[in-house]
């Protein structure tokens, strides 16, 4: 059975003192489930986010890290540092920071062996824009950015990574892609995965969807067979919202 999880990726949003209460609401409320539940608060409300849930099931995981184990690199955070305050879990290869901060598949694929190297567990992003999809070169993309960044991992890597389709066109945007268009797409990437590694790595491999996840659109999302759950952004911020989400799967 694959893991089923919901995560809500809150990426620079909410001070210590909104983290705190977010939480605490969060920790309240959260409902009896089978899913895993993950939060990424931004860095410097990590360790207290650790301590927040201390008492709850949610996992505080991170945005983002450096591939160098330390070192001369301003304003980045490394491996060691998230273990070290209590993080298992980081989130790799977000449209955000490939668009807004030049992260390359090749930068990706260094961060990706640095974290599962120092046994964190990975949720690697990718998806495609939206001229990709119009060209009708969206599952070429796809294809190309899980080989780049993740075939060239040693098969039992895999049990490590957690992947999130996020087509680019519907982050923020309030478009999801249709449940039928996220099913196509798991399975395009379960196939992928498949043909490459072995079909079990393929079937053990939790795939989320995430671009404008919603209470209203959630269940049928997570109805299709390939989607194993959710990476939430704006409706992750409101406890109400990621309760109802967390609801549906
Ligand atoms: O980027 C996302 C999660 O990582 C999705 O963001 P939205 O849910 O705000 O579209």
């Amino acid at each position: 059975m694959r893991a089923k999880i919901v995560a809500g990726n809150w990426k620079m949003n909410k001070t210590l003192t909104e983290t705190n209460a977010l939480l605490a609401e969060l920790s309240g409320k959260l409902p009896d489930t089978d899913a895993e539940v993950m939060v990424a608060p931004t860095y410097v409300n990590l360790a207290a986010a650790v301590e927040d849930v201390k008492s709850s099931t949610i996992q505080v995981i991170a945005q983002n890290m450096h591939f160098a184990d330390n070192g001369a690199y301003t304003g980045e955070i490394s491996a060691d540092m998230l273990l070290d305050i209590g993080i298992n879990t980081v989130i790799i290869g977000h449209s955000e920071r490939r668009a807004y901060f030049g992260e390359t598949d090749e930068i990706l694929a260094k961060k990706v062996i640095k974290a599962l190297e120092k046994n964190l567990r990975v949720v690697f992003c990718f998806g495609e824009e939206l001229e990709d999809r119009k060209s009708d070169n969206h599952f070429n993309i796809v294809a190309s950015q899980l080989k780049n960044a993740l075939f060239n991992l040693k098969p039992e890597a895999w049990s490590n990574i957690v992947l999130a389709y996020e087509p680019v066109w519907a982050i923020g945007t309030g478009e999801t892609a249709s449940p039928e268009q996220a099913q196509e797409m798991h399975a395009f990437i379960r196939k992928t995965i498949a043909d490459e590694y072995t079909t079990e790595i393929a079937e053990a491999v939790s795939i989320l969807y995430g671009g404008s996840v919603k209470p209203a659109n959630a269940r049928e999302i997570f109805s299709k067979a390939d989607v194993d759950g959710g990476l939430i952004g704006g409706a992750a911020l409101k406890a109400d919202d990621f309760i109802a989400i967390i609801d549906a799967i």
